[in-house]
């Protein structure tokens, strides 16, 4: 065996190998029930052939009259009840194999849901993730089923084959060898035509992926506006239009190679049809055989042909299917984030500090550190505001302080304890977030305040409060089921809320979980004025006690904060309070006032 060939069946066995343990795991009676059916199911052609040559000879004895008439009848009696006892066996079967792909389907999707939900938050910004991740979602669970099915076909088949050469060793062994031999390159075609499908397949990943994109850029609502202003949508399709063709092209290119060559082998298994045919028919004449041997032989033979293909096709489709769930394994191999479960639980509270040593970050793939040699040190329950122009490193940073990004280099130790050195679970109990990117859950109001700490979900009252307190139960009394309101666009009887509404309910997660570490990451960018102001005059009750990280590109609201760390392409310029940096004169003070100075413009001019 070359190289190649046993690449191929390493990679059939590896497969069959991950697969079967799951299946016999998930539901082992049902699949052996299946498999047992598929092996009787499969020895009843050979039975009906031998059946075919009984009644074939006893019609043929009845014709002369040395048999009487019913003889062959009692034969295609016989034949008919097995094909009736077929047709209710692969019927049960059926309905087995449905309960089987039902439950298969939801554990291959499950463990690729479980897997994305743990993998390290930084793998989300990479393309390879994305391409990894269509790979191996691509139809999961149908290719993960169509697995088992082809090795139930292949199953089923090879016990045909097997009752057929059962009865051909009756008749010629060199039949049986030509048979086999003539095969071979039916296998080889087909499994050379799964290949060219699979790299297909693996090169056009990323521009399948352009495709769906610019699909949902054409038809989802996050665009609509824009497409509409900018008249985006014709330069869009084009774009689509030429993706899409440029994928059909070598689809086509591929199909049609793949076409003539299944033609190809097609024709030469019409010839050695043929020829087996002509053999026969003189093995029966030599030997004096009887016509019914002619027939069954003669039905056997292009049932073994056909039986043959059908395990050359089958493998060639497994071989096609595994090297596609091999990505799926890929991705289920993919490291998860580090969960320190065996550490110590975080204390629920900073008692003295937190210390940032020397802390830089660069994204993989970038050849630019995000975050350069950062140091320094936050007191228990202070408010930290972290200021600095687009791109500074301001969300890296808060990402970095959390736990969200791992990778760093240097440390952050709370209180005395390395962040890498803290449970991860315990530590993210503690955690309340608004995120710049925050998440319209849609889901009832109730929801998406009550995520915030989902073993509380339940108590009302206390997603009330937490509503109060972040602005938004004014505008939730005023909906039509209050809490009960289903919101998000796009879902039967759901209410579509303003930008600032949606806010408004990720404060309130925020306030609800009531976390000792809180991050702000542009809290307030969408809020009303009025709201604005009112949740900085109660910021107290949100930071009291805890320790606060804030980022806001509204240097006013800064103020509050205990201390300000000013961010410049990643590297920290300045800290201090608000009067101690505009004591200074430096960035934050050039930043504060080139803001302040707009406010005082717009007073002049309203003044004039
Ligand atoms: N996923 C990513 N992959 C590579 N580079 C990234 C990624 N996310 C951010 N960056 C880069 O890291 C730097 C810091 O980004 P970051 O989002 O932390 O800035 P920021 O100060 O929060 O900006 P903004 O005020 O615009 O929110 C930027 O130069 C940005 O281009």
């Amino acid at each position: 065996m070359n190289g190649a060939s046993s690449g191929k069946l390493n990679l059939i066995i590896s497969v069959i190998g991950k697969i079967l343990p799951l299946l016999i795991r998930i539901a082992p009676f049902l699949l052996a029930a299946i498999v047992l059916i598929k092996i009787i199911v499969a020895f009843i052609p050979a039975g009906q052939a031998f059946l075919l040559l009984k009644s074939t000879d006893s019609a043929a004895a009845a014709l002369t009259g040395s048999a009487p008439w019913i003889d062959p009848v009692k034969w295609l009696l016989l034949i008919a009840v097995l094909s009736a006892v077929r047709i209710g066996l692969e019927a049960v079967s059926e309905y087995m194999s449905v309960l089987l792909k039902q439950r298969f389907e939801y554990r291959l999707e499950e463990m690729l849901a479980h897997k994305a939900a743990n993998i390290p938050l930084i793998l989300f910004d990479q393309a390879d993730y994305y391409d990894t991740l269509q790979r191996a979602k691509s139809n999961i669970s149908v290719r993960g089923f169509r697995l088992l099915e082809l090795i139930l076909t292949i199953v089923e088949c090879l016990f045909t084959l097997a009752g057929y050469i059962v009865l051909l060793t009756q008749f010629s062994w060199l039949l049986i060898i030509a048979l086999i031999a003539g095969t071979i390159p039916t296998l080889l075609v087909h499994l050379k035509i799964g290949e060219w499908n699979f790299w297909l397949q693996r090169y056009q990943t990323p521009y399948v992926r352009r495709l769906v994109y610019l699909f949902e850029l054409l038809t989802q609502r996050f665009a609509a506006k824009e497409l509409r202003i900018y008249r985006l949508a014709p330069a869009f399709l084009k774009e689509w239009g030429d993706y899409y063709w440029k994928n059909a092209r070598e689809q086509r290119k591929v199909d049609k190679k793949s076409i003539s060559t299944r033609s190809g082998i097609d024709g030469w298994n019409t010839v050695t049809l043929l020829a087996y045919s002509v053999y026969v028919l003189w093995v029966c004449f030599s030997r004096k055989l009887s016509l019914g041997t002619f027939v069954a032989v003669s039905q056997i033979l292009s049932s073994t042909q056909a039986q043959m293909k059908n395990v050359a096709y089958s493998l060639s489709q497994f071989y096609e299917e595994s090297m596609i769930i091999q990505e799926f394994f890929t991705f289920m191999d993919t490291e998860e984030e580090h969960k320190n479960e065996d550490k110590p639980a975080f204390t629920g509270k900073v008692q003295e500090g937190i210390s940032v040593n020397n802390l830089s970050f660069t994204y993989p793939g970038s050849t630019k550190p995000a975050l350069n040699n950062i140091s320094f040190r936050i007191n228990k329950n202070e408010t930290v505001a972290i200021v600095g122009e687009n791109g500074a490193g301001k969300s890296t940073l808060i990402h970095c302080l959390i736990g969200l990004h791992q990778s760093y280099e240097g440390s952050i130790t709370y209180d005395h304890t390395d962040l890498k050195d803290i449970n991860v679970a315990s530590f993210r109990n503690h955690v309340s977030a608004v995120f710049q990117d925050y998440v319209h859950y849609h889901g009832s109001v109730k929801e998406n305040i009550g995520f915030g700490n989902v073993e509380r979900i339940d108590n009302l009252a206390a997603i009330e409060a937490a509503a109060g307190l972040s602005g938004a139960a004014e505008f939730i009394d005023r909906l039509p089921n209050s809490y009960n309101t289903q919101v998000g666009a796009g879902f039967q009887n759901a209410q579509e809320l303003s930008i600032g509404q949606w806010q408004k309910l990720a404060l309130g997660r925020a306030y609800f979980n009531d976390g000792s570490i809180v991050v702000l990451d542009e809290p307030t960018a969408s809020l009303d004025p009025t709201t604005e102001s009112e949740l900085y005059r109660q910021f107290h009750q949100l930071s009291e006690g805890k320790v606060t990280f804030l980022v806001s590109h509204r240097l006013g609201s800064c103020r509050i904060a205990d201390r300000i760390v000013v961010l410049k392409q990643g590297e920290l310029v300045e800290q201090g309070t608000h009067d101690e940096l505009m004591k200074l004169g430096g960035e934050y003070k050039q930043m504060y006032e080139s803001q302040a100075e707009w406010y005082l413009q717009e007073a002049s001019y309203k003044g004039a």
